[in-house]
């Protein structure tokens, strides 16, 4: 029997192996600094995570609140160095799980505050999870394509906007894109002044397509949500396909290295997205690990 002091809840969770440490703060006590986030996602001192979901409730936070009417609940999203993001497709997925796992809420269909606005999630009857994901952005000019490097090798991009930045390149071999060990170069620096996510794609075959990626703050990871989306955008216009335009929805397939993931472009322009969402661990943080000054915990008590 441990007589350890009872530590901050959290939970683990992942949606095609983009895996999350889920911290539920309902009332907005906490405030992770990103070395607080960075520890926790640490996979060999920490929980171990590609990023943070901090559950909260819209009206607790300053950014939520002009949302609280639409979505009760925000997905207070930082990447595993700590940095905020303004979306995370993965996340809000995993996040709509944790909702219902948590009996937060039994509506089928929930809507998720984040950084880039409401998004909406809908649990599937074979266990899957849709996520509305909003218009794909599609700068012009001279913000709409930069070319990536890696190593000797470069490759044009195309700049595609899912709330936050993508880079799509097209290549012939994912392996090409090597061990990504660091960022990808991206020129010019001007068109991503955020920095960017990098998504390296190839195809499998009709509508069907297999990606690498690189986030921005957490390096490369086995899945990306949003940069599935880009990369399913910037297919479908290479293949001719503008499902506002042609007045029909496109359907594709995406491929990461964590599993599979099913992408439509509507006729009205919305993205959805359609993959799997797992909790696979609750626990509590040891308060002698973790300084609960560092997270701010009045939790803690
Ligand atoms: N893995 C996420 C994206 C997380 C944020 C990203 N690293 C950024 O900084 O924009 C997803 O599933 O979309």
């Amino acid at each position: 029997m441990s007589t350890a002091p009872a530590g901050l809840p959290f939970l683990k969770g992942h949606g095609t192996e983009n895996d999350f440490v889920i911290l539920p703060d309902p009332d907005g006590a906490l405030a992770p600094t990103p070395a607080a986030v960075a520890r926790l996602c640490d996979r060999r001192a920490g929980v171990g995570g590609d990023g943070l979901l901090r559950v909260v409730r819209s009206d607790a936070l300053p950014e939520g609140r002009t949302l609280a009417d639409e979505a009760t609940w925000f997905m207070d999203y930082r990447n595993a160095d700590g940095s905020v993001a303004e979306m995370c497709g993965n996340g809000v997925r995993v996040f709509a799980r944790f909702l219902w796992h948590a009996g937060l809420t039994d509506d089928p269909m929930v809507a998720v505050g984040t950084r880039a606005g409401v998004r909406w999630a809908r649990r599937e009857a074979d266990g899957g999870v849709t996520v509305g994901m909003g218009r794909a952005g599609l700068p012009s000019g001279r913000e709409a394509t930069a070319t990536v490097t890696v190593g000797e090798r470069h490759w044009p991009a195309l700049h595609v906007d899912m709330g936050n930045p993508h880079a799509v390149a097209f290549v012939e071999d994912l392996a090409h894109a090597g061990p990504l060990l660091d960022a990808p170069g991206v020129a010019p620096a001007a068109a991503y002044p955020h920095g960017t996510n990098v998504e390296f794609v190839v195809d499998r075959g009709p509508a069907h397509v297999a990606l690498r990626v690189h986030e921005r703050g957490s390096g490369e990871t086995r899945s990306c949500g949003t940069g599935a989306c880009a990369v399913m955008v910037a297919a479908a216009r290479r293949d001719g396909r503008d499902p506002v335009a042609d007045g029909r929805d496109a359907t594709y397939t995406v491929d990461v290295p964590g599993g599979r993931l099913v992408i439509t472009e509507r006729a009205d322009g919305e993205v959805e997205m359609t993959g799997p969402a797992v909790i696979v661990a609750e626990g509590s943080l040891d308060p002698s690990w973790l300084d609960p000054a560092e997270l701010r915990a009045t939790a803690l008590g």
